[in-house]
């Protein structure tokens, strides 16, 4: 599916469903910079009524690191997915991240300054165990760059693995995604025998999509780009007032009052 369709999701019922939200160009509109980012104040207040509206069925799946999805989101702390699946927190706390070789991981952050040293607009975003390398500000150098990063992974073959997305070139842990991640959410109350509905931007949401059509739910692209998603609506601010509608309908996707 292109970009030229624009289908706004059905309103499914709170009440039975599990909300699976991305974090930057879902929640947050895309900014220049990772640390400009920020999650406007309102989607902060929505999120929590959210959480209430579906019993703590709410959970972020974001390729940031989960202290990072906890500081965006301040005073939230939300069940979280982070580093697209390699981190995982669920709704009583219970925390899991993939075990990883650090030596490696350093040696192979090593690796990717090297591809960027010297260069203006080109850097590394270090979060731990997954590597970013942000193109943005040198957008003609986006093929270059995603080939020499894409040589880095290979040679990192096969604890490690490529991962595109908007004007970055990520190396992450192999074995984990956004769909994992959202399959471990579903095994567990109160996510689970609910109906999940998944919303995010990029390539990486694409695995949570898979998941959550296997499972019959709603999955949601925002913005445009090929997806797999049979939904889509334009931007953050669409999901937001999307969301917004259903908190404000009753059980079973009841239209709100007036
Ligand atoms: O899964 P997400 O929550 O969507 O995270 C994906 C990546 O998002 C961040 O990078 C993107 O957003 C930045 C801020 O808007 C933007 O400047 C950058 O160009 C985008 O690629 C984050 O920095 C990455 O670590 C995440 O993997």
């Amino acid at each position: 599916m292109t970009g030229s369709e624009a289908r706004r999701p059905p309103p499914p019922d709170l009440a039975q469903c599990a909300l699976f939200l991305d974090l930057d160009g879902t929640l947050a509109p895309i900014a220049p910079s990772p640390e400009a980012a920020r999650v406007p104040g309102a989607t902060l207040a929505l999120l929590g009524r959210l959480a209430a509206a579906t019993g703590g069925a709410l959970a972020v799946v974001s390729g940031r690191s989960i202290d990072v999805i906890d500081r965006l989101l301040h005073p939230l702390r939300l069940p979280a997915a982070g580093l697209h699946g390699a981190q995982w927190r669920g709704p009583g706390g219970q925390a899991w991240e993939l075990p990883v070789d650090r030596e490696r991981a350093a040696g192979l952050l090593a690796r990717l300054r090297d591809v960027v040293a010297g260069q203006t607009g080109i850097y590394v975003e270090d979060k731990g165990i997954s590597f970013a390398i942000h193109y943005r500000h040198a957008p003609r150098q986006e093929a270059r760059i995603r080939a020499e990063v894409a040589a880095v992974a290979a040679d990192f073959a096969p604890d490690y693995a490529l991962q595109f997305g908007k004007m970055v070139a990520e190396v992450k842990p192999r074995g984990v995604d956004k769909g994992s991640a959202v399959e471990r959410f579903m095994a567990v109350a109160p996510f689970a025998s609910r109906l999940p509905v998944m919303a995010g931007d990029d390539l990486t949401d694409e695995a949570a999509f898979a998941v959550v059509a296997r499972l019959g739910g709603v999955a949601i692209k925002i913005g445009d780009g090929d997806t797999s998603a049979p939904w889509r609506l334009p931007d953050p601010a669409a999901l937001a007032r999307w969301l917004d509608d259903l908190s404000a309908r009753g059980p079973a996707g009841a239209p709100r009052d007036g």
